[in-house]
């Protein structure tokens, strides 16, 4: 078949797939794009002017607040929900972790981010597939998980408020390994300064890779994040001039198998333990890792309390 005949059988599919109440999961290979978009590019994406101007009733429409008008400002319409996005997996790739998250984290919304248009569909139609296959069952599971398409290294700010957060999910980022592209690093000094800004005090950035550089990478620039004792030249980031300790604490982490043994009596290590749990298992890379025999380096980091700092960031 010619490039041209596969491009439109790929087009239909996904066209019919789409029909109303369509509980078949998709298959990847109509979906399929590049492995890499750049992140500096003038993508055409939609993206709000502030995040009261996103209007989030499309993608969860099972929390959509009853018996509310819907409010017109500044020329967006915005239907409120009931509560906020309060977890973000950015560049969440084909969804898996989305999808182990949203029976484990009932109450909360939870929101994947991608780049890549194709990658970002296939998304949409498996939670609209398995929303249908569980829209006659109790539970109606599914409800509170969605994805959009984001370039979240230039637009997070524009969907989050200061705080809103309590889990960031940075799984799997390309490594990017030569220098040259290092810039392109979805965790870097400015970078950082943006996940403490829409992260809530006590909240946590979970980062997984298979490249054990990355992870080293990762690690330092959250460390140094707001520590004059460390780093600071890093590509602008902030400095935290004066102060000792950074933005971010390291939290030591159970060994892998191990992690149900890891509890305690307020309960923040337990769910700690099953969400990195489910980052080893259940994301698509960490099955990959799993098949392949490799290694996973996983990071946790809990963003201090810290009433100062949030009027200088
Ligand atoms: C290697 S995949 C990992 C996918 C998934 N997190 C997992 O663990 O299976 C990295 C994903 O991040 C997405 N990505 C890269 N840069 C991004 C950006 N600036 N904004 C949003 N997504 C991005 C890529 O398109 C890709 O799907």
């Amino acid at each position: 078949m010619t490039a041209a005949g596969k491009r439109q059988k790929r087009e239909d599919y996904r066209k019919t797939h789409k029909e109303e109440g369509n509980a078949e999961l998709p298959k990847k290979k109509f979906y399929r794009q590049r492995a890499h978009a750049n992140p500096f590019s003038d993508h055409r994406l939609t993206y709000p002017a502030s995040p009261a101007l996103m209007d989030w009733s499309s993608h969860y429409p099972a929390f959509v607040a009853p018996d509310t008008q819907s409010v017109a400002k500044d020329h967006a319409v915005v239907k409120p929900l009931t509560k906020p996005v309060t977890v973000a997996d950015i560049g969440c790739g084909f969804g898996g972790l989305l999808v182990a998250l949203s029976p484990l984290l009932p109450d909360e919304l939870i929101l994947g981010l991608e780049i890549r248009t194709q990658v970002t569909e296939y998304v949409e139609d498996r939670i609209s597939a398995l929303r249908s296959q569980y829209a006659d069952r109790s539970p109606r599971l599914y409800q509170n998980i969605s994805c959009l398409r984001a370039n979240t290294m230039k637009f997070l700010p524009n969907f989050f408020t200061r705080g809103q957060l309590s889990h960031i999910f940075l799984c799997f980022p390309d490594p990017h390994f030569k220098a040259r592209k290092h810039k392109a690093r979805i965790v870097s000094g400015t970078l950082c300064a943006e996940y403490a800004y829409v992260l809530r005090p006590g909240g946590c950035v979970y980062t997984i890779t298979d490249v054990e550089e990355l992870g080293e990478w990762m690690r330092s620039r959250f460390e140094a994040f707001g520590n004059s004792g460390v780093g600071g030249e890093d590509e602008g980031g902030e400095t935290g001039e004066g102060r000792t300790e950074g933005m971010f604490e390291t939290i030591e982490l159970p060994e892998e198998g191990k992690e149900g043994e890891w509890v305690d009596e307020g309960g923040q290590k337990g769910l700690v333990a099953m969400l990195v749990r489910c980052i080893r298992e259940e994301t698509e890379e960490g099955k990959k890792v799993t098949r392949n025999g490799g290694k996973r380096f996983v990071s946790v980091f809990r963003r201090r309390e810290d009433p100062a700092w949030p009027d200088e960031i």
